[in-house]
């Protein structure tokens, strides 16, 4: 301390106690230190208002970013770089180590776990934003934690940190789960869809493209590209250029990032096209989560309709089934091609279609979950908002089944009373609930 004392009072240059002997240099130092007092004055009132007052520091989309903590927290460490590598060491002849970014999600933490099982080695990333209850991930979090996948706390943007991964771990394979979800919600925060989705992609893809070696990477796109398509089922030959939500705008604005990296750099790129995933561990920002949480509160819900009263339906997929789809295509992906960010040959590009075949109305969705439930859910009609929601999704799913051994086996009504039971012991509802159907 007193050390620090004695450097803080050495002048820098001998000469200045010069200068104050002479009256004359005195009032120059005098004015001097009163510009100087002056001008600081004016550098702080300036910073000041830049600060406080600029629009930019309150604009949404910065304060949006730091209120949903998309920053990376401290990482580094021979323990931290340890738990890294334990985590993605792989168990089983013949296994992959995979990234699996968006591993405290739904489909996340399902396809880590399910990676786990087999043996593979499997590395979580995730940032944890607050898009929906952030205890949920905490709880999918400690429940991966249990079968052996750690979990990094970051966001896909932070380079930095991607490099540190792939500089500890030669990562086979890349499972991109992380994206900002939710159709609707992208009217209301259009930038956090750009962040995750077009900028997080690119980013990612930046780092793979120089790695070396270059991972084949599978990531998940959304049946939301097929927009207005009105062709069903829905085919990956049909037209996606007509997306209905600025969420569906980027899933295929991925797409296309996609088949630049792949033609640039040799990137093995798988794109899945998943219809309206559902199941325990789900997401309470979709639909069959909410209604089950008011239909058994005594809320209303809103049920949508289209125009002259026309259904509404999804193709809902089972997430057991969405698993099978994941590791099927991480499975045949060929390796990249290419080394030192350079392309050596041509690379696989592919888009699959992951859905059900099987598209059931919202109304018969509500009509399930009340027997489930054994509560009558109160109803609200409701014109289709014109928000980003299309009539109907049903997928053609026979390229799928031909290239990556893909059969969903697992139909509404029995994908929901799984998805009952877990929500009911999750949040610990008890009452009679099963047997009757
Ligand atoms: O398949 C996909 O690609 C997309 O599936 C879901 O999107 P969505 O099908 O709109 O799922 P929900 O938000 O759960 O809606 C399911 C159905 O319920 C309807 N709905 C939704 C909300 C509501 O209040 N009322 C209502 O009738 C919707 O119109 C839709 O037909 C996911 O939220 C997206 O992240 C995903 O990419």
């Amino acid at each position: 301390m007193s050390q620090m004392k004695h450097i803080d009072n050495t002048p820098s240059t001998p000469g200045k106690f010069k200068m104050e002997k002479s009256p004359y240099n005195r009032l120059r130092v005098h004015s001097s230190l009163a510009k100087l007092t002056f001008w600081s004055f004016v550098f702080l009132g300036a910073i000041f208002v830049f600060f406080y007052r600029s629009p930019s520091s309150s604009s949404p989309v910065t304060s949006d970013l730091n209120r949903r903590s998309l920053r990376t927290n401290s990482y580094g460490g021979p323990a931290w770089e340890k738990k890294v590598r334990t985590s993605a060491k792989i168990r089983s002849r013949n296994g992959i180590s995979v990234l699996v970014t968006g591993a405290a999600g739904f489909v996340g933490t399902h396809v880590s776990a399910a990676l786990k099982r087999r043996g593979d080695g499997v590395l979580g990333l995730d940032n944890f934003n607050d898009y929906y209850d952030p205890s949920l991930k905490r709880a999918r979090q400690a429940l991966l934690e249990r079968t052996g996948v750690y979990i990094v706390e970051g966001d896909i943007n932070d380079v930095a940190l991607l490099n540190k991964l792939f500089d500890i771990v030669p990562f086979t394979h890349v499972m991109h789960l992380a994206a900002q979800a939710g159709v609707r919600y992208a009217m209301e925060n259009p930038s956090s869809y750009v962040h995750s989705n077009v900028a997080g992609l690119v980013s990612l893809l930046e780092v793979c493209k120089s790695a070396n070696p270059q991972p084949a990477i599978v990531w998940a796109s959304s049946s939301s590209v097929y927009g207005l398509n009105t062709k069903v089922p829905f085919s990956e030959k049909d037209r996606t250029d007509q997306p209905a939500s600025l969420y569906a705008a980027t899933k295929k604005a991925g797409e296309e990032i996609a088949h630049t990296y792949n033609h640039i750099y040799g990137l093995s790129l798988t794109g899945l096209r998943f219809f309206t995933v559902y199941g325990p561990w789900g997401r309470p920002d979709m639909a069959y989560f909410f209604f089950s949480r008011d239909i058994l509160k005594g809320k209303s819900i809103p049920i949508f309709e289209a125009a002259n009263h026309g259904t509404v339906a999804r193709d809902f997929t089972y997430i057991d089934d969405i698993v099978k789809g994941c590791l099927g295509a991480l499975d045949t992906a060929e390796k990249s091609t290419g080394s030192g960010g350079k392309k050596k040959g041509p690379a696989q590009l592919r888009v699959y279609n992951l859905g059900n075949t099987s598209p059931v109305p919202v109304s018969d969705l509500v009509s399930i979950l009340e027997r489930l439930l054994k509560v009558k859910a109160k109803r609200m009609i409701m014109k289709l908002p014109r928000n980003g929601d299309v009539q109907f999704t049903h997928a053609n799913i026979s390229l799928a089944q031909r290239e990556l051994g893909y059969k969903p086996t697992t139909d509404l009504k029995t994908g929901l009373k799984k998805f009952v039971q877990w929500y009911l012991s999750y949040y610990g509802i008890s009452f009679p609930v099963f047997g009757s159907t």
